[in-house]
């Protein structure tokens, strides 16, 4: 059985590059950027207006011109229109670019207009006040955005005002989620008294969506030819093959042996972690990953998250996160020798603390409790005692 860091290491020595392709950049919420991006002029392009008002030469109101006769009226996006006297304004608004014959854009608030003059109401006027000025943000050619940024909507309106209208981003992995039992029934089926309704599938599917990825979802029965039929069909046509269930000491946990008759090279099987021990990884001669979660829903949901998801982003070469820590807000004791992931709700103290309030729940087939919980709390193995106000890594896995 080896520790959680070690088959955390093996997992990311896996990590796969799918190569790249070009998506319209409107289209690329939620991608990886697979490209340098530059400004391509300088932002903001010219001097930029910030407030609605009058543009005046700042010399002229320090020499106590109070009266400016207003020459025209320019709205953004117009060629700027140059002043010629020091008591001439151009009426100006937000959005425009300054003219080069003024310095300082004085408020609508801040003077009266009649009869085509705007007089100051106000003092405390300052040299180049209310401007955005030219390349203060970026310089032409600087890099704006480099390989392995998520795309987010802030991403995509920088990449769209420098007119990236297509962009580069990492391909996504074709990925399969596989369920076997026989006692799981289908979601709208009505179970027997003895049989659920395979849940797994449907909550790998989503943490997948929450991910950019559409996972496709199979079931198979316990029986070892279709198993192994089935296994080897999915090993050809995706990258990926998520199962839950089949992998611990049962009679009927088929999968571990189907794998190794498919050739599926077994990285590891078990791991000194609660949930999640009988949890399998492997990697077929082709290329393609397997992970196999514990059926125990609690298990497959934190594989997913501590293992899935790294081994994810890696493979789309998103830049690592920091790892979060939180303060553990009651003692808690755990006596087996491995680590545990303890279930918590976490919530910010008013001194800005990350407080990590345990909901251990009744074990990892306790599904209805993860509905209550945010993260999981990376108890290390060689401790038994928890002290409350000790600090530990944390694995949050509410958006
Ligand atoms: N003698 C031992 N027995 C078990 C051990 C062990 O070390 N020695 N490990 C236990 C641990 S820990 C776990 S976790 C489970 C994992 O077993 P499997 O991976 O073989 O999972 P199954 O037996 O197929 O199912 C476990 C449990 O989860 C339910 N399940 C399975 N798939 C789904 C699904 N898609 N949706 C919802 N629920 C699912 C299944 O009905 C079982 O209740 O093994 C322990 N046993
Ligand atoms: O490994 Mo398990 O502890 O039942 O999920
Ligand atoms: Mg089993």
């Amino acid at each position: 059985m080896i520790t959680v860091q070690q088959a955390e290491k093996l997992i990311l020595e896996n990590s796969c590059d799918y190569g790249n392709e070009i998506v319209l950049f409107d289209q690329a919420l939620g991608r990886v950027l697979a490209e340098q991006i530059k400004a391509d002029r300088d932002l903001p392009p010219f001097n930029r207006v910030t407030m609605d008002g009058i543009a005046v030469k700042y010399e002229a109101v320090a020499n106590g011109i109070k009266n400016f006769k207003i020459k025209a009226t320019q709205a953004a996006g117009d060629v700027p229109v140059e002043v010629d006297a020091d008591d001439e304004c151009i009426e100006i608004m937000t959005g425009a670019a300054l003219p080069y014959s003024v310095d300082t854009v004085i408020r609508y608030e801040d003077i009266e207009i009649q009869n085509g003059t705007a007089t100051l109401i106000n003092n405390g006027i300052s040299k180049g006040q209310n401007l955005h000025l030219k390349g203060s943000d970026k310089q032409q050619g600087e890099v704006i955005l480099n390989p392995g940024q998520l795309i987010t909507p802030q991403v995509i309106s920088l990449g769209a005002s420098v007119g990236e209208t297509e962009l580069r981003v990492k391909r996504i992995p074709r990925v399969v989620i596989l369920s076997s039992g026989d006692e799981l029934v289908e979601v709208s089926d009505v179970p027997s008294p003895y049989q659920i309704r395979r849940s797994n599938s449907y909550m790998l599917q989503a943490i997948l969506s929450q991910h950019g990825i559409t996972g496709a979802i199979r079931h198979i029965p316990d029986d070892e030819a279709i198993i192994k039929q089935q296994l080897g069909l999915c090993l050809q046509h995706y990258d990926v093959m998520l199962l839950s269930g089949g992998i611990s000491m049962g009679k009927f946990d088929y999968i571990p042996q189907a794998l190794k008759d498919l050739r599926v090279e077994q990285v590891f099987h078990k791991v000194q972690q609660r949930p999640g021990k009988p949890f399998w990884f492997g990697k077929h001669e082709n290329g393609a990953v397997v992970f196999a979660f514990p059926g125990n829903p609690v298990a497959s949901f934190m594989c997913t998250h501590r293992y899935f998801v790294p081994w994810l982003n890696a493979s789309l070469g998103l830049q690592p996160r920091q790892p979060m820590y939180a303060i553990l807000a009651h003692d808690f004791k755990f006596e087996p020798a491995l680590e545990y992931y303890l279930q918590v709700k976490l919530h910010y103290n008013k001194e800005g603390q990350l407080m990590a309030m345990p909901l251990a729940g009744n074990g990892s087939g306790d599904f209805a409790n993860l509905a209550e919980t945010d993260a999981f709390l990376e108890l290390p193995l060689d401790k038994t005692e928890f002290k409350k106000g000790e600090v530990y890594k944390t694995w949050p896995f509410n958006a």
